[in-house]
């Protein structure tokens, strides 16, 4: 990991304009703790994840998703700085080609090797993903850092999956997952501020809940993050899943609050 600049990013979703013109609240963004603002307003997070909802995990060309079954409201999101309930549709990452980098948001410039999304929509208020992801208050996206350290039993399961759907567009069934289990001991302490998707449709509609505490996982187990492809299995060129996260956007005068002080 030599090269100091990370490479521009070169996979074709990248390739379009990286902030939505005249977007005023894109993701990610530097949290920079000294500008935070504590909140006393700010609840506990409620997570309530039931592992039976957990189905199915893809590479989708650009990460690899767990989904969830979002029919009902068996696994939700409530508490925290969220009016309403969400329904947990998704969890996904972003990740670097090394351990320097790979996080989307960053505090005070610090780069994590990997960032979780736990990715939720307001189930009080729509009655589709796809509706809320249009709406300003129709989701909420919890991030969790990566760090490497010692292993992490829980991500195992999922790591073990991964060379099913090595190439894009490939799927395994995966079930019986509690992505609770990805969350780090201390979920009290967060950032909240609102955003956007950070993939395509990069709509400004996200309620962005970032945990101050990153989860540690081994080396070896990112590196299998690593071994995932871009491309789909009839492509000439394999192209390694790495780097895909989107470079930081302007703040344009927001502010981050802290549920801490
Ligand atoms: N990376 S993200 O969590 O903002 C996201 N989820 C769905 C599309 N993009
Ligand atoms: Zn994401």
């Amino acid at each position: 990991c030599s090269s100091k600049y990370v490479l521009s990013q070169i996979h074709p979703m990248w390739q379009g304009p990286l902030a939505v013109p005249g977007g005023d609240r894109q993701s990610p963004i530097d949290i920079i703790q000294r500008k935070s603002v504590f909140d006393s307003e700010l609840k506990p997070l409620v997570p309530d994840y039931d592992p039976d909802t957990c189905q199915q995990m893809w590479n989708n060309g650009y990460s690899f998703l767990v989904e969830y079954d979002d029919t009902t409201d068996k696994s939700t999101l409530k508490g925290g700085p969220l009016q309403d309930k969400f329904r947990l549709c998704q969890f996904h990452f972003h990740w670097g080609e090394c351990n320097d980098w790979g996080s989307e948001h960053t505090v005070d410039r610090r780069l994590f090797p990997a960032e979780l999304h736990l990715v939720h929509w307001n189930s009080d208020k729509y009655s589709l993903f796809e509706e809320a992801v249009m709406e300003d208050n129709g989701l909420a996206v919890i991030g969790v850092f990566l760090k490497v350290g010692k292993r992490h039993e829980g991500l195992q399961k999922l790591v073990d999956a991964l060379p099913a759907i090595r190439h894009k567009e490939s799927i395994v069934e995966f079930t019986r997952f509690d992505a609770a289990c990805l969350l780090p001991s201390n979920i009290d302490d967060y950032w909240a501020y609102h955003g956007s998707l950070t993939t395509p449709p990069l709509t400004e509609s996200v309620s962005w809940i970032v945990m101050k505490q990153p989860i540690e996982v081994s080396h070896d187990q990112l590196a299998v993050f690593r071994s995932l492809l871009f491309t789909s299995a009839e492509e000439e060129v394999q192209k390694s899943m790495v780097n895909n996260f989107r470079v930081q956007q302007p703040l344009r005068g927001r502010t981050v609050r802290s549920s801490f002080s």
